[in-house]
């Protein structure tokens, strides 16, 4: 394990109207893309108090006691996968146990008179909600949250398409009905278990043998944005075959590529392997991560500039829907029976 020799980048310039600046810091972004798939970003325009304010928020709902937040369990969601997944519900690495966290997550809120909707699309629909008055706040601020980091991330985009020579465009067809997902996420200390510590103490939990925060895997679409507390654990796995710390940066989002830009690149660009792994210590960490994904109708395949007769498409062509719904399915246990759900609330 090495300490963190990401790149720190700073976005200001890119909403400016300095071309030349905007371009040297899109082939800065397409260096770090090539090489670790993996950086820091400053200068997002993210206000802290925003992301501030949803870490609190995400505290005092994982704080509900555990039959609370199972009032909206994610198998309520009809395979939409939104709402509240407890300790034990994915394995990011199936060949391990599951993953020791909790989250909860929540997408585009469509309602029946969206044509998506209506046209039977997996994975959209509406989003499951605590009642207002038991996190105050909580739906507006996932919602301002959420919007802010799809200006980020479309920003990004832009970026990476005139780092790969496209112009700056490029990607808009493809993220012209994007299915973003943002995940609160928990991973519980020793002590405070799951949901809100028992009077006494809950005891510790120990994990099981192999059992890691969040096991290996890459991110199934476009870009992920991660704002992480201060815990510490976040690793990724650098060229070397080393796992390397990505510590904790206040203010900073570390972005991540997806599956999707890998494919796209033809493997110029790297979704790498990440995980959350605490050692012996295992403090409670909270971070929030915005999965920006593609049009679930988006066809993938290798861009013109990154494939040739020689290095011909590494990938067969793809939709980005069908390989988020295969991915869960690849990570998450079946749906538990409805019934026992109820007796749980
Ligand atoms: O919590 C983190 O730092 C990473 C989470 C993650 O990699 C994921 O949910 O895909
Ligand atoms: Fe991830």
């Amino acid at each position: 394990m090495t300490a963190n020799r990401l790149p720190v980048i700073d976005l200001a310039s890119s909403f400016g109207s300095d071309a030349v600046a905007t371009l040297e810091l899109a082939r800065e972004i397409d260096a770090a893309c090539r090489r670790h798939g993996f950086f820091y970003v400053i200068g997002h325009g993210v206000p802290l108090a925003l992301t501030s304010h949803l870490f609190m928020l995400s505290r005092r709902f994982f704080a509900l006691p555990e039959d609370v937040k199972r009032r909206w369990h994610i198998d309520r969601s009809g395979g939409l996968h939104r709402g509240f997944d407890p300790v034990g519900w994915q394995a990011l690495d199936p060949t391990r146990p599951p993953d020791l966290k909790e989250s909860f997550y929540l997408g585009v809120d469509r309602d029946h008179t969206d044509a998506l909707v209506r046209a039977g699309t997996p994975q959209h629909g509406p989003n499951q909600w605590p009642d207002e008055d038991l996190v105050p706040g909580f739906q507006s601020t996932c919602e301002v949250y959420a919007a802010t980091m799809q200006r980020v991330s479309r920003q990004l985009m832009g970026l990476m398409a005139l780092g790969l020579r496209l112009p700056r465009d490029h990607f808009e067809p493809s993220m012209r009905n994007p299915m973003p997902v943002l995940r609160l996420l928990h991973y519980p200390g020793p002590r405070s278990g799951a949901g809100a510590p028992a009077a006494p103490p809950a005891e510790p939990v120990p994990p099981l043998p192999g059992q890691l925060g969040c096991g290996a895997h890459t991110d199934w679409g476009g870009l992920t944005l991660l704002a992480q507390d201060s815990a510490g654990g976040l690793q990724v796995h650098d060229r070397a075959g080393e796992w390397i710390d990505v510590p904790p940066m206040e203010g900073s989002l570390v972005v991540n590529l997806g599956d999707m830009m890998q494919r796209w690149t033809n493997d110029h660009y790297r979704s790498t392997l990440h995980r959350v792994h605490q050692g012996e210590v295992r403090r409670e960490r909270h971070s929030l991560a915005y999965f920006f994904d593609i049009d679930y109708h988006a066809q993938v395949s290798a861009l013109a500039g990154c494939w040739s007769a020689e290095d011909p498409p590494h990938y067969p062509p793809i939709t980005a829907g069908e390989h988020i719904v295969e991915m869960y399915r690849r990570t998450t246990s079946a749906p538990a029976d409805p019934a026992t759900l109820r007796l749980a609330a």
